[in-house]
């Protein structure tokens, strides 16, 4: 889908992604969430996360994510890209709780869009995606490092990742279970999105949730050391493997996206579940006090 009809279908009379950012930030001051550095020469770009305090994925976030894949995409200079934080601690939070908690049925809906736009084209990314993984990253963090093509976590046990939605009383949607099993197996992803496991580097590396632990202090070389293996195939070869093995599970999306949206909201919408999600935003409250 072009730009424009890509921009008017997530938010009406938008006519570009420039537009729609526009509109999202409009009651904020214009700030970057994220930040892009490219290294053209090695043909790399580095997109660090800057949403403070626990860089998470509000539509705000959501939106110039997408806005800088597409400018990275059409960027043929850029071959591969890290995804990392720029303060380590918090890799991502996830989705954005208060995105989801106490709004109206048209702001679920427009979020949602917008989660589904980022995973679409992340999922699909032809450039070589690596996560650098240098904190926490549960749920939405734990979704945008499996989207990538390779996963290397700094080795801190306070650091974990994984799909704890059921923890919080929700449910992972389906393209975010069919990315697990991609990722580690439908047996282990039983166990795993069930119990809403959240693992430690050592455990996650056993599961097969992140490809390397490596020292905290090396995990950027080490992301760059995996980049450079990768980005000795050619990409056209590279790029059309990957298509073939993403193509089914983002065909699933792409078929149903509008119901999925439509379940969505009437999920979120539920008293139960709102009351659920206004619980944990207080438990995360005390836990700090
Ligand atoms: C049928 C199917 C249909 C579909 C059904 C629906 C599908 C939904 C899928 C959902 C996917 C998700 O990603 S749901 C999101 C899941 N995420 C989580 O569970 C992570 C929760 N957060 C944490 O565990 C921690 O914050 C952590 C990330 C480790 C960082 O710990 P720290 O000690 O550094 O920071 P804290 O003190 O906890 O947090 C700092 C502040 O940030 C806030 N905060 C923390 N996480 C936040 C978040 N995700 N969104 C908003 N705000 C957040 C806290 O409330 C604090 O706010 P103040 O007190 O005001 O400062």
């Amino acid at each position: 889908m072009a730009l424009a009809s890509r921009a008017r279908a997530l938010l009406p009379g938008a006519r570009s992604w420039g537009a729609v950012l526009a509109r999202v930030t409009a009651q904020r001051a214009m700030s970057h969430r994220v930040v892009v550095e490219t290294d053209a020469a090695a043909g790399v770009a580095v997109m660090k996360f800057r949403n403070p305090p626990v860089n998470s994925l509000s539509l705000e976030m959501v939106t110039e994510l997408v806005i800088n894949l597409e400018k990275l995409e059409n960027d043929k200079t850029v071959r591969g890209l890290i995804f990392t934080s720029e303060s380590p601690g918090v890799f991502s939070s996830g989705l954005n709780l208060l995105d989801m908690y106490g709004r109206n049925p048209a702001h679920y809906a427009e979020y949602w869009k917008a989660v589904q736009e980022l995973w679409l084209r992340l999922y699909q990314c032809p450039m070589v995606t690596v996560a650098t993984i240098n904190g926490a990253c549960p749920a939405g963090g734990c979704l945008i490092s499996m989207t990538c093509d390779y996963r290397v976590m700094a080795d801190n046990p306070k650091y974990t990742i994984g799909l704890n939605e059921t923890q919080l009383g929700i449910v992972a949607p389906f393209w975010f279970k069919d990315t697990l099993v991609n990722t580690i197996g439908y047996r282990a992803s039983e166990i795993s999105l069930q119990l809403g496991l959240l693992y430690p580097p050592a455990e996650a590396l056993r599961v097969g949730i992140v490809d390397k632990v490596v020292p905290e202090d090396q995990v950027h070389s080490a992301a760059l050391a995996v980049m450079a293996q990768w980005l000795a195939i050619p990409d056209h070869a590279r790029q059309l493997t990957k298509a073939m093995l993403r193509k089914p599970t983002v065909d699933n999306l792409v078929r149903q996206r509008d119901a999925d949206i439509q379940q969505f909201v009437s999920f979120i919408s539920r008293d139960s579940i709102q009351k659920g999600l206004q619980m944990y935003l207080q438990m995360l409250k005390q836990k700090k006090a």
